[in-house]
């Protein structure tokens, strides 16, 4: 035999410099996103009997980690709603916002896991609040006996259409957004709208922002009703408060998810880094870092989509008037076209040189095209990024002096 030859004979490689095995096995998941509004209404059994998977029982007990301004808002009817149905709960309310998503905040719940001696498989842990509780609260959960089951319920638009149905986890690290994370799967999300009536308008915007990409690059037709429907559904926070806005608030939605679990189950674990969804993602995490606490997350993308759209644009992809509309759908949302880190234009080359790094050697920029299709890039320049936010000033400046954007490549 020569060197380095082998053959298998099921785990056992018969190698000529001594015994060798190669493991190999694919792990099956399932998840399960379930809506139903009010959950904690006490004839709602949604929680109780909602998730084949996840059935919660009278008699027994959970551990609730609970966004502390949810708690402040929800509290009182959530444990009523537990004791109504007799389950005990041990509630860990946590303040949760981008500037504490560290890992101090992983060890809280960590801690509170290990005090309520949680059972490895049959208590998950409910996880309720925003995007920031639940990476928070699902990354500790993937930590501890290197995973436990876990459940979200979200209560911001961000949560329900976004962070509340992919698989990924984490928190921020040194200036890395997102930097430390895992992927685990929540065993089930229950989406319930109605916690976003007291969620302030900025916050609606936010989700928007994430929703808005989803149509970007997968559907012109949920850009179609986003410009046509977005701005009073916005305004409606999502209520269905007549029988039309309803209906634009759940189709909205419904298709947000529905496309980014297409593009999600795939490519789960991301093994393939040319991922439509990263579309606004590329630039936005060292924007949103750096402009740290004044920009959301859902802004910082949505600058990030509208300088690639200026890109797209000066490459021929988009043509003006898709721009304008873009442009001025990003502004009827009530999201921001700009931001003034972008006077500094080492700041995004720096941010595109960490995208290669998070991509695997490669840019895999999604842009756009038109409107609902996106394809991959791997060579835009600093001279190009420059050109388009040249581009993107002037139409911001436009646009926010109530003008149409007017993308007058050339101009
Ligand atoms: N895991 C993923 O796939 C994924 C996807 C998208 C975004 N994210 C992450 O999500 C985070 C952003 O999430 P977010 O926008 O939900 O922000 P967030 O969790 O900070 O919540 C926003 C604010 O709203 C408050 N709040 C929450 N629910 C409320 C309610 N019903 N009424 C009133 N106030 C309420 C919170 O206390 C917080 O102050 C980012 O860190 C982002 O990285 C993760
Ligand atoms: O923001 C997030 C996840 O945090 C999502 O909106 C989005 O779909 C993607 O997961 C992002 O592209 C982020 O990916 P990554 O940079 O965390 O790997
Ligand atoms: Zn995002």
């Amino acid at each position: 035999m020569q060197s380095g030859t082998q053959f298998t004979q099921g785990l056992r490689l018969a190698m000529d410099n001594g015994p060798a095995w190669m493991v190999e096995a694919v792990r099956q998941v399932r998840y399960h996103v379930i809506s139903s509004d009010h959950l904690f209404s006490p004839d709602n059994s949604t929680l109780l009997t909602g998730c084949p998977d996840a059935p919660l029982r009278s008699g027994e007990r959970r551990l609730v980690v609970i966004d502390e301004n949810v708690d402040a808002l929800y509290g009182a009817q959530i444990r009523e709603f537990f004791a109504c149905h007799d389950i005990e709960i041990t509630v860990l309310p946590l303040r949760a916002d981008e500037t504490v998503k560290q890992f101090d905040a992983v060890s809280r719940v960590v801690d509170a896991m290990n005090d309520f001696g949680i059972d490895r498989r049959r208590e998950p842990v409910l996880a309720i609040g925003g995007g920031v509780l639940t990476d928070i609260v699902g990354f500790a959960a993937s930590l501890y006996r290197r995973g436990t089951p876990y459940i979200r319920i979200p209560t911001t638009l961000i949560g329900l259409v976004d962070a509340g149905v992919g698989v990924k986890t984490g928190v921020n690290y040194e200036t890395g957004k997102n930097r430390l994370g895992t992927y685990a799967a929540a065993t089930a999300t229950f989406l319930d709208r109605s916690f976003l009536r007291s969620l302030d308008l900025r916050h609606i915007s936010n989700g928007l922002a994430e929703i808005l990409k989803m149509a970007l690059i997968r559907s012109e037709e949920l850009f179609e009703l986003l410009e046509r429907r977005g701005p009073a559904v916005r305004a409606d926070r999502f209520q269905g408060s007549t029988g039309d806005l309803a209906q634009a608030a759940d189709a909205i939605v419904a298709e947000s998810i529905h496309l980014m679990l297409e593009e999600l189950q795939p490519n789960l674990w991301e093994s393939a880094l040319e991922r439509c969804v990263d579309y606004g993602h590329t630039f936005s995490p060292t924007i949103e870092m750096h402009a740290l606490p004044e920009l959301l997350h859902g802004e910082a993308v949505v600058i990030d989509m509208a300088l690639t759209t200026a890109l797209g644009t000066l490459r021929g992809d988009v043509d003006q008037a898709q721009a304008d509309r873009i442009f001025s759908v990003i502004h009827a949302l009530g999201l921001p076209l700009w931001n003034d880190v972008l006077d500094d234009p080492s700041l995004l080359e720096a941010a595109l040189r960490d995208t290669v790094r998070h991509r695997d050697g490669r840019q895999r920029l999604p842009l756009p095209v038109g409107i609902g299709g996106h394809r991959f890039v791997n060579d835009v320049t600093g001279a190009e990024l420059r050109a388009a936010t040249e581009l993107l000033r002037r139409c911001a400046r436009n646009v926010a002096q109530g003008a149409p954007a007017e993308v007058l490549v050339g101009a």
